[in-house]
């Protein structure tokens, strides 16, 4: 890092649009960095907005979700449109923060996911991994006028890693801690966990995606309570009773079993999965509130299951912090609360700590885009299994005239 960039403050913003399609997340930072390469970062958070996409956004996603109606026309003309609404999305938040848009140093955009392969082999004898985010970051920059970050996993899925997850970079940087154990937990559409063991060095930081968080939750609740998307609160699940026969038919599910590392997404736990339970759901007449109670249960479980398996031989954690928008489902936290009691871990959420559930990952993007620009690696190979560090993300930069 050069002499300059140890004193500067710089302000970013950091935009995440996750695997729930639930709607852009846009955060204005302040980073000021660290006086020796990987310590003392500190961040502030100046301004969050959330911006739900609209009802015709989210259906043509979800359309691009199987690759059979993922045509190539289709992908780009998303890739231009989501590319425009994250340019919205990133001047509406720094006017919210009060600063204006050539103060800000780059925007780091996550994209949408619409395909995540990382074992996969998608090209038959070719023996070829992939992921794939759109929304692109030429629109941003050229809207915005600020250089932008995107495309962030290509690179390290390149040096054989799975290009995710991503966030326990940014985790290591500003939670790690001397004398507790933590288990940082997002619960977005999908669950992934981050172990920062006491006082560890990067080396001993691993990280996976437990399985799937939200997303059978509300692909069941899309189905048996439309045009509801999600179960607001937990409420429909705290009415519902557990189905034994169901859960075990979820739990039967090889992911939770597999080596680490390793990723998912959609096309393990998305639409296809979500109509095998509801073939289920009219062959057995079971109720809906029940169904949803069990998917509940079940990422709640898979948490804890994770833990059992991969973590708790290695380290005692004393705490489980949890962040992403299932922080807000009440019985999905009371599970969980349950569930790791008998291990002696305290589970809270970013709130309790004076964080932010829904900024996280959006503040997390704003940061792995500092790195890139200053060219620094931002993946941290024995969590995603590349082979070495890289500097992931892609810059486009705008034209000034200066
Ligand atoms: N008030 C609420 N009550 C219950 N669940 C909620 C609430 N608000 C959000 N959620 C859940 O959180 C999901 C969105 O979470 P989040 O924005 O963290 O996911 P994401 O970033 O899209 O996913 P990922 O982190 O997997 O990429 C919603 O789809 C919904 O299931
Ligand atoms: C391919 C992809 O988009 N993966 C997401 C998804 O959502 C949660 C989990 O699955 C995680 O692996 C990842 O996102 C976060 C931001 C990450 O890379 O850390």
């Amino acid at each position: 890092m050069d002499k300059q960039s140890k004193v500067d403050a710089a302000y970013l913003v950091g935009l995440m649009s996750g695997t729930s399609v639930d709607g852009i997340d846009a955060a204005v930072v302040k980073l000021s960095p660290p006086a020796e390469r990987e310590q003392g970062v500190e961040v502030e958070l100046l301004a969050f907005e959330n911006t739900p996409f609209e009802v015709q956004v989210r259906n043509s996603i979800f359309e691009l979700f199987d690759p059979a109606n993922a045509t190539i026309d289709k992908v780009g003309a998303m890739n231009m449109w989501l590319g425009e609404l994250y340019a919205q999305a990133t001047l509406s938040i720094i006017g919210k923060s009060g600063l204006s848009p050539s103060q800000i140093f780059a925007v780091g955009s996550h994209g949408q996911t619409i395909y995540h392969a990382p074992e996969e082999n998608v090209m038959g004898d070719y023996n070829l991994h992939c992921t794939v985010q759109i929304g692109d970051g030429a629109v941003i920059a050229n809207r915005t006028g600020i250089p932008c970050v995107s495309d962030f996993r290509v690179a390290d899925m390149a040096m054989g890693g799975q290009g995710a997850p991503l966030v326990p970079f940014t985790e290591y940087l500003l939670f790690s801690n001397p004398e507790t154990t933590l288990l940082m937990q997002n619960i977005g559409g999908i669950g992934n966990v981050t172990v920062l063991p006491a006082n560890a060095s990067p080396e001993g930081v691993f990280a996976f995606d437990t399985g799937p968080g939200n997303m059978i939750i509300d692909g069941l609740v899309s189905q048996l309570y439309a045009p509801m998307t999600m179960d607001v609160g937990g409420e429909i699940s705290a009415s519902g009773q557990v189905i034994d026969e169901l859960l075990k038919w979820m739990q039967q599910d090889e992911y939770y079993k597999m080596p680490l590392p390793k990723s998912t997404g959609r096309e393990r736990f998305g639409g296809q999965y979500v109509a095998q339970i509801m073939e289920l759901t009219r062959a057995n007449n079971w109720t809906a509130e029940d169904v949803v109670a069990t998917a509940t249960y079940l990422t709640a479980w898979s948490i804890v299951d994770s833990y059992e398996r991969y973590i708790a031989p290695k380290h005692q954690a004393q705490q489980l912090l949890i962040g992403g928008g299932g922080s807000y489902n009440k019985t999905l936290l009371r599970d969980l609360q349950q569930l790791f009691t008998p291990h002696k871990v305290q589970v809270l959420t970013q709130e309790d700590i004076g964080g932010n559930s829904d900024a996280k990952e959006a503040i997390a993007f704003a940061m792995l885009a500092y790195y890139t620009m200053k060219r620094l690696p931002n993946n941290i190979p024995l969590v995603t299994g590349a082979s070495q560090p890289v500097i992931m993300g892609k810059v486009s930069y705008p034209y000034l005239g200066r």
